[in-house]
């Protein structure tokens, strides 16, 4: 990579060691790859490499206490890799699918995976409404897909009756759950909560919607 462009990606915040533990390696690697490629891919904007690990890679490594270990975990919309590669670097312990629909992004997802050897983790072509029926999952993962009242009809069918809704948000949250009221009630969305998380870690702390759907925990 030319020296001028590596100046433009972030350096690694010293939170990064501690969320991802000893998959820094990797991480690092992922990191490394999405920063000199991502913008040539379109996978982020041009302002994105002086951010990528505060706004990117941290933003969804914040997500990875709340993976159940040995967990079915469906990523949507994944598009670059977050949150769902991501976690499944950092979460070796749980299994992950990503469904994203465009297929230079899933080549993008499926040459890193093999490039970081990673064997927890595999790409769904298609958009989350297309597998409706086909798999369930114990958690549903999302970042920057849709509003919550479109997101909650698209992944609601995906879980397990008693799995989990944990969706990166910004600060309109609460309108969202506002505005999402009906879709809520109507896929039987339950225990509704709005975490923050990287307290003392992250400059910048992520919000996550967080709920389960049906009866059971
Ligand atoms: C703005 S990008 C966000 C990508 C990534 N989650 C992130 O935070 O960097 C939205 C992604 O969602 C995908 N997407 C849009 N509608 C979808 C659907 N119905 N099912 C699955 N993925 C969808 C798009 O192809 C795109 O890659």
């Amino acid at each position: 990579m030319p020296v001028e462009q590596q100046a433009l990606i972030e350096a690694e915040p010293v939170a990064a060691a501690e969320l991802a533990g000893d998959r820094i390696g990797v991480l690092r690697d992922f990191a490394r790859d999405l920063g000199e490629r991502g913008e040539e891919l379109g996978l982020i904007g041009p302002l994105e490499p002086p951010r990528l690990w505060t706004r990117h890679l941290l933003n969804s490594a914040v997500l990875a206490p709340l993976v159940e270990s040995g967990a079915r975990v469906a990523d949507i919309g994944t598009g670059g890799g977050m949150p769902g590669l991501v976690l499944a670097i950092v979460r070796p312990d749980a299994r992950f699918l990503l469904i994203e629909p465009m297929e230079r992004r899933c080549a993008w997802l499926n040459s890193q995976i093999e490039r970081l050897g990673l064997e927890n983790v595999e790409v769904r072509r298609g958009r989350a409404e297309e597998f409706h029926g086909a798999f369930e999952v114990d958690q549903v993962t999302a970042r920057a897909v849709t509003a919550l009242r479109k997101l909650v009809p698209l992944t609601a069918p995906l879980l397990r009756d008693g799995g989990e809704m944990l969706f990166l948000k910004g600060t309109s949250v609460e309108e969202e759950i506002r505005t999402a009221e009906k879709a809520l009630r109507k896929h039987r969305v339950r225990d509704v909560a709005v975490e923050e998380l990287g307290a003392g870690l992250l400059a910048e702390t992520t919000r996550v919607f967080r709920a389960r759907v049906g009866s059971h925990g």
